[in-house]
C-alpha cells in the first residue's frame, strides 16, 4: 500500500494521470471515473481507479455528497463489503431497517459504482446529477439486483423511483447481453402507478437513465389512443409503465406476450392495493409468470405488508427512518379556519408577500371545487391560477402542467391527482385547502413541498369537518415539531374522552 491508499495490482510505478493509463482489456476492471484500466483500488471507497488523478476526483465526489456527518466521514466512505457487522453499523447510522431473509439481504452500498451496474447506466446517473445514492437507493438497489422481491418505504421525495428503475435497467441490459439471439424484445418489466402524471414522470426518468442502452419504454395510460401504445409495444420494449385500468383494457383486447416479465413494480403500493385498483392489479399480476415484485411507497400499513407478502414467496422489507411519518423537511403550519372563511384566508395568503412563496399547489377535495377555486383566485387576487383534476383531457392536463412548471402560472389548484409521487421540483409551498380523507394521503400531499431534503412549507387549513383525522393529524404535527392550533388540541382531547366513554372505560 502506498501513502495515497492505493494498492497497485502489480509492481509498476503508480500512474499519476488518467491519460497515462491504458484502455481496459475485456474482463479487466475499469476506472469508475474515466473507464480506463482500473489498475488500483481506492482504499477509502473500494472502487477501481486508474490513477492518482482519478482517485482524487473520486474522493472529491465523495466529499461533495456530504451525506454523512463530518466526524464519521472516515468510517462512512467505506463500503461495508461482505462484513455483516459493518453492514449493521452502516444501517444503524443511516436509519436503514431491513427484515426478512436474514443475512441473505446484501449490505447497503455507498456508491452506485459498487453495484456492478452497466457503465452506460453509471454514466447516465452521473449526467442526471445523481452523484451518490440516497439511503433508500443504497439498500434497495443492491437488494433488488439479486432478483429478490422487496417492500420498501422511505420519505416522500427521497429517490424511490430510481430505487426500482436502476435495478430494472440493469437487469434488462444483462438479459440482452445474455440472450443476444432473442430478437423479439418482449417486455421484461412492468411498473404500475395510480395516475397518468406519475406514469409520465416515471417514464421520463426511465428514459433518462436508460439512454443509450437496449432499453425502450411504453406508456400505457388512459387519455391517449390505445393504438399508438399497442404499436409501440409490438415494436419491442423492455418496460411497460401504466395505470392499472388502461393496462387491463389493453390486455383484454390484445395479446401481449408477458411471459418474459422479470420484474413487476407497484409504485405507491398502498394506493394500488386499495379497493378500486386492487382487482385490476391482481388481474394483471396473475397474467405474469411469478416475477420479482418491487413494492414502494412513503406510507405502508400492516395490511399492505400482508397483501404484498402474498404476491411474492419471500419478500424483504426495507424502510428508512420511521415509516408513515411526514417528511421532516416540510415545515407544517396548521391554521384553524372555519369552512366559510377558507376562501378569504387563502386570498389573504396569496396577497401576502410574506406568506405566498410561488409556485404553490393548493389541494382541494373535488373536481368542481378545483375549477371554481382557480377561477376565483385569478379574479379576486389577480394571481394567475389554473386547475388540474382527473376529468380534464390528457392534453389539457399536460398543458396545465407545462404552464405551471414553466413558471407562467404561479398557482395550481389540484385534486389528489397530483397528491402522490409527482415530482414538482420547483414547488416549495403547498396549501392544503381541504384536508384529504386519510392521514396517509396528507403525508403524500405535503410531501410535494420538498424533494431530496430541500426545505418546504405546507399551510394546512383545519376545522371541525376534519374531526375524523384529528388524532392522526395531531400526531403528524407533533412528530415534526409543528405547532398545534389550540382548537385542534381541545377538540382532540374532547373526542378522545368521548370515545373512551362510548366504549365503556
Ligand atoms: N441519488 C440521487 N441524487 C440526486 N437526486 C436524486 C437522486 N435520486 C433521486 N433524485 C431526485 O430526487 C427527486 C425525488 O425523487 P423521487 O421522485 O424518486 O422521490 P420519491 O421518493 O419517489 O417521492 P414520492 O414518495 O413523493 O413519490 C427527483 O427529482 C429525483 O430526480
Amino acid at each position: 500500500m502506498n501513502e495515497e491508499g492505493c494498492v497497485p495490482h502489480n509492481s509498476d510505478v503508480v500512474k499519476q494521470k488518467s491519460i497515462d493509463q491504458r484502455a481496459p482489456l475485456s474482463g479487466e476492471p475499469k476506472c469508475v471515473i474515466c473507464s480506463r484500466y482500473g489498475e488500483y483500488i481506492c482504499d477509502e471507497t473500494n472502487d477501481d481507479v486508474c490513477s492518482l488523478e482519478c482517485k482524487q476526483a473520486l474522493l472529491r465526489r465523495v466529499d461533495s455528497a456530504r451525506v454523512f456527518p463530518a466526524t464519521d466521514e472516515c468510517f462512512y466512505v467505506r463500503d461495508p463489503g461482505s462484513s455483516s457487522h459493518d453492514a449493521q453499523l452502516l444501517r444503524r447510522k443511516l436509519d436503514i431497517h431491513v427484515q426478512g431473509q436474514g443475512s441473505a439481504v446484501p449490505p447497503p452500498v455507498l456508491t452506485f459504482t459498487s453495484c456492478g451496474l452497466p457503465p452506460k447506466l453509471l454514466l447516465n446517473l452521473e449526467t442526471a446529477g445523481y452523484d451518490f445514492p440516497t439511503p433508500i437507493q443504497m439498500q434497495a438497489i443492491p437488494a433488488a439486483l439479486t432478483g429478490k422481491s422487496l417492500l420498501a418505504s422511505a420519505d416522500t421525495g427521497s429517490g424511490k423511483t430510481a430505487s426500482f428503475l436502476v435495478p430494472i435497467i440493469s437487469r434488462c441490459t444483462t438479459y440482452h447481453s445474455e440472450h443476444p439471439s432473442d430478437q423479439r424484445r418482449n417486455p421484461l418489466a412492468m411498473v404500475l402507478a395510480p395516475t397518468r402524471e406519475l406514469c409520465v414522470q416515471v417514464e421520463d426518468q426511465a428514459k433518462m437513465l436508460g439512454k443509450g442502452l437496449p432499453f425502450k419504454t411504453a406508456l400505457v395510460v388512459g387519455g391517449d389512443p390505445m393504438s399508438g401504445q399497442l404499436y409501440r409495444i409490438q415494436q419491442g420494449v423492455e418496460l411497460i409503465i401504466g395505470t392499472p385500468g388502461r393496462v387491463v383494457d389493453l390486455l383484454s383486447k390484445h395479446t401481449i406476450e408477458l411471459d418474459n416479465i422479470m420484474t413487476f413494480v407497484l409504485d405507491e403500493v398502498d394506493c394500488m392495493l386499495q379497493r378500486g385498483f386492487r382487482d385490476q392489479v391482481m388481474q394483471i399480476f396473475q397474467a405474469l409468470s411469478q416475477p420479482q415484485v418491487l413494492l414502494f411507497s412513503a406510507t405502508i400499513s400492516r395490511e399492505v405488508e400482508k397483501v404484498g407478502g402474498s404476491l411474492a414467496k419471500e419478500i424483504i422489507l426495507v424502510s428508512i427512518g420511521n415509516p408513515n411519518k411526514p417528511n421532516k423537511a416540510v415545515n407544517q403550519l396548521a391554521i384553524w379556519v372555519d369552512a366559510k372563511q377558507k376562501k378569504q384566508k387563502l386570498f389573504d395568503i396569496l396577497r401576502s408577500q410574506n406568506h405566498f412563496k410561488p409556485p404553490a399547489v393548493v389541494y382541494v377535495s373535488s373536481r368542481v371545487g378545483a375549477d371554481l377555486l382557480a377561477n376565483a383566485i385569478t379574479v379576486v387576487t389577480g394571481v394567475k391560477a389554473l386547475s388540474i383534476h382527473g376529468e380534464k383531457p390528457m392534453k389539457e392536463r399536460r398543458d396545465v402542467m407545462g404552464s405551471f412548471l414553466g413558471g407562467e402560472v404561479p398557482v395550481l389548484v389540484s385534486t389528489g391527482v397530483l397528491g402522490r409521487g409527482v415530482d414538482l421540483l420547483v414547488v416549495r409551498q403547498v396549501i392544503v385547502f381541504d384536508m384529504p380523507s386519510t392521514i396517509k394521503e396528507y403525508i403524500h400531499v405535503i410531501g410535494r413541498a420538498s424533494r431530496m431534503g430541500e426545505k418546504g412549507t405546507a399551510i394546512v387549513f383545519v376545522n371541525e369537518d376534519d374531526r375524523n383525522l384529528f388524532p392522526d393529524l395531531v400526531a403528524a404535527l407533533k412528530s415534526s415539531g409543528a405547532a398545534i392550533p389550540k382548537e385542534l388540541i381541545n377538540l382532540t382531547s374532547r373526542e378522545m374522552h368521548n370515545k373512551k366513554r362510548r366504549v365503556g372505560y
